[in-house]
């Protein structure tokens, strides 16, 4: 069985899904697989996978199946679930030739192939509760063999070309520092060799002050060469890395929200940090490594000089020690996509914990979240010890065919100088030459392993460069005047065709259904409906967040699918439920999107939005920071702070989804009637549950499970007594 590693925490299926593709001869691409499984954070399902499994022409279906059943079976290879929350291969069932007992044969991709015992493969297959657990058996069809494999294009290393360019004179510089460096290093053994045999040979100490003398000024050299050499490095190293990372996040921004939907935030971090070993490669690694390879030939023509014999030896040696030590390579590969994937789990533990630490405490969570944490801790222990362990097989054995090289050319030396066929001078030079040019390999072995973690990072880097970003250029930009709605004179205004949508591809629930409204233009329509309606996801399918399963929305005459998301945002002020504050000046978190800001338009939103006194109570007031790094600010005064950032962008559209739930009747009701004027024109959606913000929309939709249950005005709805009436039965009987 071939093995492929997961990539990311929630990879597990779609790996298992590639090993097969694999193992029926097709290499298919994790992300292929990922994108067509309909993955979550909480990972894949089982009709995830074999809606991926579909895709790629490979017939799967699952069953809840006893031991005995799959042990007669025999229909490998297969996915079977595993721990309740993990999926593996399951590839042979054997018979252990001493003890004649089962191995089941499985390849975990969070871990690697094992062969597990009857009693260890039950723990982990049988779910708790009966006797069974969860086979899917997979057979490709004939459109498997068929199907041209789509994958899409890997990042090479030459991906990377581009950041060295702009330091084209930097490195022109290193190069020859690097080149002075090598030439002093070959003067070395040559005084070595004179201050054996014209210094201390003939007994002349003026010679060998004076060959000592010039080591000691070359040694000198050499350290002043390799200071610049790391200044050079330091400064060269730096920007790339800020380049790269740089590069990264400009491309997040350009993914859309979906993307964003089924990642950790652990692995974007990681994937950060990740960045550091491609910029370690292209500086350090990539020079030393030249350098190496340099004074390594220059070493190698000398010692050819000396012994044509000697040289034989080292090079089978140095053969191979370096075939070693690329075969423990190998196995470190998977190593690696372990460690990323503790990594990340570790990053979004930690981040977990900090940034909900109130929540922890408030409600005693803390030693059970601490307790998944140290496991982590003991997990991430465990595959560093795995890779330990590897490494240190690779260096012991590289060290010994080392010394042994070391021993047997030493020996051939100084056979050659009992014999008189090489001088005293002669076996110190061999000695240091050889001394020399070990670092060379053990730094070409770096180089390659080097090599291996930079195409690694660049694979993980590689699934974010690939995705398509968000604005196409066949899209063009919201036109706010377009009119004729299917050729007639029609109100202008956003159409809801026959919506429905759904949020993890054909199997999961449709989370809005058949939505048929008109959100006309200039007016106020309000959303209201019981928790987990679908009203937030409506809002989101305006913004284009995502794009609907089924129907059409119309900006005016315009297809959203033909529309810029980017332009139909910029037309749009939203106020999300969980809309964020960032960390600085309260003036800047109201105008975000202006360069420079407008200082009447600041203070006419912050008025609007009933925010100005408390901005004003502030000594520092618009200057105040707050956010993350710099005051906390209550519920109600963040969501008019967001308010206000909505009135400042002064956009067409207005988008308001529980905009003012946190807020006393008071000032909702201030709010409410600044907000009048400046919805005049605008075209306006309010969800709200209370029913001060909606009994005056033009028109309430009232959703019910996704659908469109009753649509008019607040007095006929409150009349009809259905829906709406029962919704917001409490809050009339209040007199609001
Ligand atoms: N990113 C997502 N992935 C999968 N399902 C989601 C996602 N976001 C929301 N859902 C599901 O879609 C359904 C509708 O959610 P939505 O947030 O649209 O409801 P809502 O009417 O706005 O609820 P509330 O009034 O509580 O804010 C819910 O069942 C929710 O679990």
């Amino acid at each position: 069985m071939h093995f492929i590693p997961q990539k990311d925490q929630m990879d597990c299926g779609p790996a298992c899904l590639a090993m097969i593709a694999r193992h029926y001869g097709k290499s298919y691409s994790l992300n292929y697989l990922r994108d067509h499984s309909f993955i979550s954070r909480e990972g894949v399902s089982l009709s995830g996978i074999s809606e991926a499994a579909k895709s790629i022409g490979i017939e799967a279906a699952s069953y809840s199946i006893s031991l005995d059943e799959l042990n007669q079976h025999q229909s490998f290879p297969s996915i079977i679930h595993w721990n309740q929350n993990h999926f593996v291969v399951l590839y042979a069932i054997r018979k252990s030739l001493f003890t004649g007992k089962k191995i089941y044969k499985i390849a975990d991709p969070s871990h690697g192939l094992l062969s597990l015992s009857e009693d260890r493969f039950k723990k982990s297959w049988i779910s708790k509760d009966n006797k069974e657990g969860i086979a899917m058996y997979l057979s490709p069809t004939d459109n498997f063999f068929s199907a041209k494999v789509h994958n899409e294009k890997e990042l090479s290393i030459s991906f990377l070309y581009k950041y060295l360019v702009p330091h084209r004179s930097k490195i022109a510089l290193l190069f020859l520092l690097l080149f002075v460096g090598t030439l002093i290093t070959l003067i070395f053994p040559i005084l070595t060799q004179k201050l054996i045999d014209d210094g201390v040979e003939p007994k002349n100490l003026k010679i060998i002050t004076y060959i000592l003398l010039g080591q000691l000024s070359f040694f000198l050299g050499n350290i002043i060469l390799s200071i610049l050499r790391n200044w050079i490095l330091l400064a060269v190293g730096t920007q790339i890395n800020i380049q790269i990372i740089s590069d990264f996040f400009k491309k997040l921004l350009l993914l859309p929200v979906k993307f964003f939907d089924t990642r950790m935030m652990g692995d974007f971090n990681q994937r950060i940090q990740d960045h550091e070993r491609i910029e370690q490669f292209l500086t350090s690694q990539g020079i030393t490594t030249l350098f190496s390879i340099l004074v390594f030939s220059v070493f190698f023509g000398v010692l050819w000089f000396y012994d044509f014999r000697i040289l034989i030896v080292y090079v089978a040696l140095t053969f191979l020690s370096v075939i070693w030590s690329l075969i423990w390579m190998k196995k470190r590969k998977s190593l690696d996509y372990f460690r990323f994937q503790q990594q990340s789990q570790n990053q979004q533990s930690n981040f977990e914990i900090l940034n909900g630490v109130t929540e922890l405490k408030i409600n005693q969570y803390e030693t059970l979240k601490l307790r998944q944490w140290e496991e982590i801790q003991h997990k991430l222990y465990d595959i560093n010890m795995r890779i330990l362990k590897n490494d240190q097989i690779q260096v012991a054995g590289f060290d010994f065919l080392n010394q042994l090289k070391n021993i047997l050319v030493t020996f051939l030396a100084a056979s050659f100088v009992v014999s008189g066929k090489m001088t005293l001078g002669g076996l110190l030079s061999v000695s240091y030459i050889i001394g020399q040019m070990n670092s060379p390999v053990a730094q070409l072995i770096g180089f390659f392993r080097s090599l291996q973690e930079a195409k690694l990072s660049l694979s993980r880097l590689n699934e974010v460069q690939n995705h398509p970003d968000e604005e196409q250029a066949n899209l063009k930009p919201l036109d706010l005047n377009t009119l004729n709605y299917n050729g007639t004179q029609a109100k202008k205004g956003i159409r809801l065709n026959n919506i429905s949508f759904q949020y993890e591809g054909p199997k999961s629930p449709f989370v809005l259904k058949d939505i048929d409204i008109f959100i006309p233009e200039g007016k106020i329509t309000a959303i209201v409906g019981s928790s987990g309606s679908g009203k937030t996801t409506l809002m989101k399918l305006l913004l284009r967040f995502y794009d609907p399963t089924a129907g059409e929305i119309l900006y005016n005459d315009d297809n959203i699918l033909s529309l810029s998301p980017k332009s139909i945002r910029e037309n749009c002020g939203v106020v999300m439920q969980d809309g964020y504050i960032f960390s600085d000046t309260i003036k800047r978190n109201i105008a975000t999107g202006d360069e420079h800001i407008d200082t009447q338009k600041l203070h006419n939103s912050a008025r609007i939005a009933n925010i100005e006194s408390f901005i004003l109570s502030n000594p520092l007031e618009y200057e105040t920071k707050i956010g993350a790094s710099g005051n906390g600010i209550s519920g109600g005064q963040k969501q008019r702070i967001l308010i206000a950032r909505a009135v400042y962008k002064n956009p067409h559209y207005i988008f308001f989804d529980e905009a003012t739930s946190a807020l006393d009747a008071d000032n909702e009701k201030i709010i409410h009637n600044n907000l009048q004027s400046f919805f005049k024109d605008k075209t306006v959606v309010i969800i709200a549950h209370r029913l001060s913000t909606v009994k005056n929309a033009d028109q309430i939709i009232v959703l019910k499970d996704g659908q469109v249950s009753e649509l008019g005005h607040h007095n006929y709805l409150v009349e009809k007594k259905g829906e709406y009436f029962s919704l917001v039965k409490n809050q009339l009987e209040l007199g609001a």
